[in-house]
């Protein structure tokens, strides 16, 4: 028989084809069949959790508003421990006190890095910024400048500039109470923010703010409300293709736009630092008296004396991150208080009980005061656990290898958000959590408490009541495990940096706000008749706007209010005000 050739080509070229197809079938395949079965895997050693589609995950579930309520209500479906999948992404969200101070703390070599955020980290900040730091060496550099400058010891220095601050609030509180205006019921948040940005930008700069109109407040919010676009889930194709990054930006207008802004907020950043190390010599050569002491001059002086291993970009964004992380977390707190004391009147009360019987009329109280206020020192933590300002933990942690706990496994690369609305919340440690009541806190205050130490009722009775019990047997629950008594400053090797600074204003404004002020629900309103839930959304919440009566507590404290306001200027007077120079 003849060889046919034609045929036998053919029947070549079909193997050959089909022999590609193959090929390709299993190049496609093999890929696709690890991933799945590692996803699968995954999926069934981690903690257990709404049921992910492949390469999809759970994302079309993920709620689109107060996600903490959705995660707090899927922890008690799914357990303290539960995993989210965004796309292949996995999210170990944490409810309960005693399993993230197990993972965070305890295991905090592990648990201490950040998720990747390309958009925010990579190409805005060029990762300047320390809240996007993995962990590792160039978080560690930015993070011992900022210990630097936040010692015990620097903090004293600040304590005259925040008593100044909370002087300085009062006495606009009490002008906008006297105001005829229907606004004044409302306009006292903007107020605290003031307060806040000011005290914020004079540790960080030696600088302080009088208005929210200055300039530079502007521009700083305009950067966080930027970056806060950019850290909404899906709103950039790049976080789930990172690749997409290096688009050139003629042909990636999104990309142009985030590099824009990235060298605006750097360019900004770099001049605050100039104008502290102008300052600085103008105070050299005048030969005049020190400048006031800033974060920033610390890190200079620090600059001169020994090597510091960042790039002048990096580390104008080392005081920058105060602003960011310092000033709306705090103001925000302050906000929360004021809805807890309007609809909690009995609790105010008490803290004016404590603070009368331990100060007077005579004059406000002052940091000194603060081993004799364990009441009020309780409420600020109170008010930091009632409606926590982070309230899904802050920035999310990552671990950095893989890890088992509880039966369950950790592969490296995954992110952990403590829930700290569900952990604050968590009836076991605190029973009725929604009842806003310091005496929850009053016994870990009181062990501090040298002075009263063997005294349960140690406060002068002023009024034939009995004094003050410590936490009582209805209250307390089981013990949360670490020293603060909550975790709304965040966990281990990347717990707020700021909460010793944040904790001294927040007590030293609501020591002095309480002292002079009462905090009413406005006219034919009740404390009932306010929504204790009614929060805002995003990352760090604050009450919904809310009208309130805030009204001087008697003529006497107003004496008092102006006398401090003479001090508070005179000590001011050394941060010259932020206005048109810098921004
Ligand atoms: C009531 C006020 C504040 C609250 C509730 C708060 C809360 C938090 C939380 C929850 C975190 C994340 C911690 C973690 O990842 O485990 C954080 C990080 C941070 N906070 Fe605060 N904070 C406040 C005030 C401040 C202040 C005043 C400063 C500045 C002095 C500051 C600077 C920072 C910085 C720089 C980080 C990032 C630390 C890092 O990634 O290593 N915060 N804060």
């Amino acid at each position: 028989m003849l060889f046919n050739v034609p045929a036998a080509f053919e029947s070549f070229t079909s193997h050959l084809y089909s022999s590609w197809f193959y090929l390709i079938i299993i190049a496609i395949l093999t890929p696709l069949l690890y991933t799945l079965s590692y996803d699968l895997l995954r999926v069934l050693l981690m903690p257990p959790g709404p049921l992910p589609i492949p390469f999809v995950g759970n994302t079309s579930m993920l709620p689109k508003t107060s996600p903490w309520l959705t995660f707090q209500h899927w922890s008690q479906v799914y357990g303290p421990m539960f995993t989210i999948w965004q796309g292949r992404r996995a999210t170990v969200v944490v409810s309960d006190p005693q399993i993230t101070f197990d993972l965070l703390e305890k295991r905090s070599a592990k648990f201490s890095s950040r998720p990747r955020t390309v958009a925010m980290g990579e190409l805005l900040w060029e990762m300047g910024s320390i809240l996007v730091q993995p962990y590792g060496k160039e978080w560690s550099i930015r993070r011992k400048l900022l210990h630097a400058a936040l010692t015990p010891k620097a903090l004293r220095l600040y304590k005259p500039t925040q008593e100044a601050e909370a002087n300085r609030l009062c006495m606009q509180l009490l002008r906008l109470s006297e105001e005829p205006s229907g606004r004044t019921g409302w306009d006292w948040d903007r107020l605290f923010e003031r307060f806040t940005a000011s005290i914020v930008f004079c540790v960080a700069y030696g600088h302080r703010i009088d208005s929210l109109n200055a300039k530079i407040i502007r521009q700083r919010f305009e950067f966080m409300h930027f970056s806060a676009l950019l850290n909404v889930p899906g709103a950039y194709l790049v976080e789930s293709f990172p690749l997409l990054k290096y688009v050139p930006e003629c042909l990636a207008p999104w990309k142009a736009e985030i590099k824009r802004n990235g060298r605006r907020e750097a360019k900004a950043n770099m001049e605050l630092v100039d104008l502290v190390r102008k300052d600085m010599r103008r105070a050299k050569e005048k030969g005049e008296d020190q400048i006031p002491d800033s974060l920033t001059k610390m890190l200079l002086e620090m600059k001169e004396k020994e090597d510091v291993p960042l790039s002048d970009r990096n580390f104008a964004f080392v005081p920058a991150s105060l602003f960011g992380a310092g000033s709306d977390t705090t103001a925000s707190s302050m906000c929360s208080a004021v809805l807890a004391l309007v609809t909690h009147p009995a609790t105010l009360k008490q803290a004016q009980k404590e603070l009368d019987a331990t100060i007077g009329k005579e004059r406000s109280p002052t940091f000194a005061d603060e081993p004799n206020l364990p009441y009020l020192r309780a409420l600020v933590k109170e008010v930091l656990r009632w409606r926590p300002v982070a309230v899904l933990g802050g920035t999310p942690h990552a671990s950095t290898g893989n890890d088992w706990y509880l039966g369950k496994w950790i592969p490296k690369g995954t992110t952990i958000l403590g829930n700290n609305w569900a952990i604050n919340l968590n009836e076991e440690y605190y029973p009725e959590p929604h009842l806003f009541e310091p005496r929850r806190f009053l016994a870990l205050e009181m062990n501090k408490l040298s002075k009263f130490e063997a005294a349960p009722g140690y406060l002068p009775v002023t009024d034939g009541t009995a004094g003050f019990t410590i936490t009582p047997p209805e209250l307390t629950g089981k013990a949360h495990p670490s020293p603060k008594g909550h975790s709304s400053f965040g966990w281990g090797r990347r717990i707020c940096p700021g909460a010793d600074l944040a904790s001294n204003t927040l007590f030293i404004v609501l020591a002095k706000l309480i002292w002079a002020f009462d905090f009413l629900p406005a006219d034919g309103r009740k404390p009932e008749d306010y929504d204790i839930f009614a929060y805002t959304q995003g990352f760090n919440i604050r009450p919904q706007r809310f009208e309130c009566k805030i009204r001087l507590r008697d003529g006497d404290r107003k004496v008092v209010l102006n006398r401090d306001l003479q001090d508070a200027e005179a000590w001011l007077e050394r941060f010259s005000a932020f206005g048109e120079q810098a921004g």
